[in-house]
């Protein structure tokens, strides 16, 4: 039976095994760890760059086969967010996954996500609440939901997601702690471009002219990370920074902000980093119609 249901629902593609299908996913998992293999999983929402190829290298160091799945999650998105116009390039994401050797793509529909009629949420809560979740309420309530949904469907060893999205990171460890999935979680670095621009698949929104404004947020975050080691007041470092975003043609800026790595509370501005100490410095501004997020490590 299981079997069957595999033959059916999954086929290969330049050796990249398909699957779409919970119950496909769990038989595939399950005969992995019965031959006393391990499973690392990345989460990702499609339109794949470097930076997500990097987290299936990052897994395959640890585990001997690796799930990447793609879903763009609806609950995590407003509405008049970019849900409908976000990218999606299934076989080039494929053929992507193919060239490190990922074991295989779980590709589920909305209907395998959220049976109908669904109405179990995960909510973790405070740390959804700051930051990030002061401009997008809804967000990490639906990213915790839908990713214990995919570890329930994928049972890995490992999961891996990207420090770019740093909240993001905190948050699922929370959750893992919370709930107790006996999964390993391991933050990949950031992935950049030349100029160091984060790469994110919602830069492919930019225009060339704001692609080349793009760089300033994270020259802005590593100069005010310069100050900062040295001893400068948070508040005047990040004024300055906040300066350069907008100077850079950025429209808005959510925030740019220091913060306990771990619990992400704020920092205070009017006193100089201790010596030693290691924090967290977050960026998130608009350019035209796309919002970038970045964040760096600043230690004194
Ligand atoms: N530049 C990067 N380097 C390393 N990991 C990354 C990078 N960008 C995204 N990731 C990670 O890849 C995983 C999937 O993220 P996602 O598919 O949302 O990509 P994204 O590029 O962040 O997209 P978006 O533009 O929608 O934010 C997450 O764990 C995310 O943190
Ligand atoms: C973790 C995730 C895949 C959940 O939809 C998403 O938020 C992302 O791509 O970072
Ligand atoms: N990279 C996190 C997913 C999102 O912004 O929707």
């Amino acid at each position: 039976m299981k079997q069957g249901i595999w033959k059916v629902n999954s086929t290969k593609e330049n050796s990249v095994e398909i699957i779409r299908t919970r119950s496909e996913l769990q038989a595939r998992v399950r005969a992995w760890k019965q031959a006393g293999e391990t499973v690392g999983f990345v989460p990702t929402m499609g339109a794949l760059h470097e930076g997500h190829l990097s987290l299936i290298e990052k897994a395959k160091e640890k585990v001997t086969r690796t799930v990447a799945s793609i879903f763009v999650n609806p609950a995590q998105f407003a509405p008049g967010e970019d849900f409908d116009t976000y990218p999606r390039r299934e076989a080039e994401d494929i053929a992507k996954l193919a060239s490190v050797n990922c074991t295989a793509v779980y590709l589920p529909s909305v209907a395998e996500m959220y049976p109908e009629g669904s109405v179990t949420n995960v909510r973790v809560e405070s740390l959804s609440d700051l930051l990030d979740g002061i401009y997008r309420p809804h967000f990490f309530y639906g990213v915790a939901t839908v990713v214990a949904r995919l570890f329930l469907h994928a049972q890995p060893d490992v999961a891996v997601f990207g420090e770019k999205d740093y909240q993001q990171l905190q948050v699922i460890r929370r959750m893992v702690r919370d709930l107790g999935f006996p999964i390993e979680i391991i933050g990949g670095e950031t992935k950049r471009d030349a100029d160091g621009l984060a790469q994110s698949s919602r830069n492919l929104y930019l225009s060339p002219e704001e692609r080349r404004a793009a760089g300033a947020i994270f020259a802005a975050m590593h100069r005010a990370s310069v100050r900062l080691a040295l001893g400068a007041l948070p508040s005047e470092a990040l004024k300055e920074a906040e300066g350069h975003i907008v100077t850079a043609g950025f429209r808005k800026i959510d925030y740019v902000t220091l913060v306990d790595p771990a619990t992400l509370q704020a920092l205070p501005a009017d006193e100089p980093m201790k010596e030693g100490a290691v924090v967290r410095l977050l960026a998130a501004a608009w350019l035209g119609k796309t919002r970038l997020i970045d964040n760096i490590s600043v230690t004194r």
